[in-house]
């Protein structure tokens, strides 16, 4: 196995660090505990960190409560130059952030490049915002009174976020919370810990306050779910995560009618109707399908092109595909990097499975790559139907099952036939088409003509099993701020 020695490959190796940044200081666990972080193509240990406990974890939200008050009290453009100056920092540093993003998690450096500018676009698209938190003056209701709305920051807001984006998927909820005023506490994945770490290094030299962030890694991801959702000084969560733990912690949150944001699981539809430009719907595929090896809420996972183009289409995308690298990422140029662990390669292993017992056949890849590990070939099937079990669960991994359909309103009606809408896709070139299926989808959000949606300046999230709320965009901010009404009798 070849031993990763990531510091080495850092031109500022201070941002490999292990500990933990609770209130503004790095800290051990209080009990001594630590545990391993893994490079996924090639299985060593790349890192040993400090695993908190409920108690350590309550001192950073300690710190957030006591300082949260005077962060909101300075202006929202003082608040913003901070958050400027992480910004910068995150680019200035950019290619350690990937290669640390790449060791972790797998992903191709230029998909961890991406992501880096991506989440440090979050940071400078609020860090902007703060200065539009915009309150109303109404006509008063009688002649003596008059009526103010302002919008202040929630309080402290604890965040829970997944492996397969370690660095975007924290920046697109501490630059909303951070700009509103709030305080911001998190617990990354203990797959993918070494982002959100490297993220305090750099808070930490742009003059973040101190209490104001705390980055907690813990092995006991239910027990700080537990501490957020039942710390009074708690006031919001947000996570992105699957649909199966949001429904754990929007319940665990009752308790205490706790503001949440949920990101959870997609199940994305990726139409081709037979007026698609066929070699940018490949292309659109691709890009959609085998981003981060398949490994996003926002993957198509279900592709259904219309009977007139079906075959055209599978031949254009099995011949594409075969183009595609599968290695290394520390070692070269690849596109696809590894899964993340085992159970992710026995799911796709599943759903293959699953689909050539019900008919389906496959006509690319198909089983783990010759590379060993977590590597597995990318993979094509035809003849997908809507008994299969990619047709209702996440599979996410490289697998692109193409289904037939006939008509418009039949291929809307499979697109639809789930109990997810986060993304969708789909081509086409008639204008009245694309504004019916654009409409008729049940999605939060909806590609058309592009398999790429993702960007800070956009509404992303959910609608039916998929969550609640926003990031990005001018919305985004309104997550971690509350409206008071001021009624004056004058
Ligand atoms: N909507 C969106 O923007 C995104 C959604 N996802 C979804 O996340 C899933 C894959 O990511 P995973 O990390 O495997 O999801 P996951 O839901 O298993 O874990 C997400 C985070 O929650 C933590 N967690 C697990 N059980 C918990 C509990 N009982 N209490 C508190 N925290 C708990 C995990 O340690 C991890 O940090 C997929 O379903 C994917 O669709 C992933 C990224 C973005
Ligand atoms: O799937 C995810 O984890 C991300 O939300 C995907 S995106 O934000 O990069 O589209």
């Amino acid at each position: 196995m070849t031993q990763t020695n990531l510091k080495t490959l850092l031109s500022d190796p201070e941002l490999l660090n292990p500990r933990a940044y609770i209130g503004g200081d790095w800290a051990d666990a209080s009990g001594g505990g630590t545990f391993e972080v893994k490079n996924p193509a090639r299985g060593d240990v790349i890192a040993t960190v400090a695993d908190l406990g409920r108690d350590d974890v309550a001192r950073g939200i300690d710190a957030a409560y006591e300082a949260q008050k005077s962060w909101a009290k300075r202006t929202a453009e003082d608040r913003g130059a901070v958050l400027m100056k992480w910004h910068d920092l995150m680019v200035e540093h950019a290619d350690d952030l990937a290669t640390i993003l790449t060791a972790e998690q797998g992903k191709p450096k230029a998909e961890a490049k991406g992501e880096i500018m991506y989440g440090a676009g979050f940071i400078k698209w609020f860090a902007e915002e703060a200065r539009r938190v915009y309150g109303e003056i109404i006509p008063g209701h009688a002649p003596d009174k008059r009526i103010h709305v302002i919008r202040q920051p929630v309080g402290v807001a604890a965040a829970i976020t997944p492996w397969n984006f370690p660095n975007a998927m924290i920046t697109r909820k501490a630059g909303p919370a951070l700009a509103a005023g709030c305080a911001f506490v998190v617990r990354p994945p203990s797959l993918t810990p070494l982002s959100a770490l490297a993220l305090g290094v750099l808070a930490d030299r742009a003059g973040m306050p101190k209490g104001i962030l705390s980055i907690l890694p813990s092995t006991d991801s239910s027990g700080i779910g537990k501490e957020f959702c039942e710390n009074e000084k708690v006031r919001k969560l947000t996570f992105t995560g699957s649909t199966e733990v949001g429904r754990i912690l929007l319940r665990q949150s009752a308790d205490q009618v706790m503001k949440t944001s949920m990101e959870l699981g997609g199940n994305a539809p990726f139409l081709v109707f037979d007026d698609a430009d066929l070699d940018k719907a490949v292309e659109g595929a691709i890009a959609c399908k085998f981003r981060n090896a398949g490994q996003t809420c926002v993957c198509a996972n279900r592709i259904y092109v219309q009977s007139g183009v079906y075959d055209e289409f599978a031949r254009k995308l099995k011949d594409r595909v075969a183009q595609m690298s599968v290695g290394d990422a520390l070692e070269g140029d690849v596109d696809l990097g590894p899964l993340i662990d085992q159970d992710a390669v026995e799911k796709v292993e599943a759903h293959i499975a699953d689909a050539t017992a019900k008919g389906a056949d496959i006509i690319y890849g198909g089983s783990r790559h010759e590379k060993g590990g977590t590597f597995f070939q990318p993979t094509v099937l035809t003849g997908a139907t809507q008994d299969m079990a990619f047709a209702t669960e996440e599979t996410f991994g490289p697998l692109a099952p193409l289904f037939r359909f006939e008509t418009e309103d039949e291929g809307i009606q499979l697109a639809n036939d789930t109990i997810f809408g986060l993304a969708s896709y789909f081509y086409a070139k008639d204008y009245s088409r694309i504004t019916r299926v654009s409409e008729a989808l049940e999605y939060g959000i909806v590609g058309v003509n592009t398999g790429l949606i993702s960007t800070p300046v956009a509404p992303f999230g959910g609608v039916k099993q998929s969550g609640l709320g926003r990031e990005g965009s001018s919305h985004g901010i309104d997550e971690y701020l509350e409206m008071k009404y001021i009624c004056l009798n004058v």
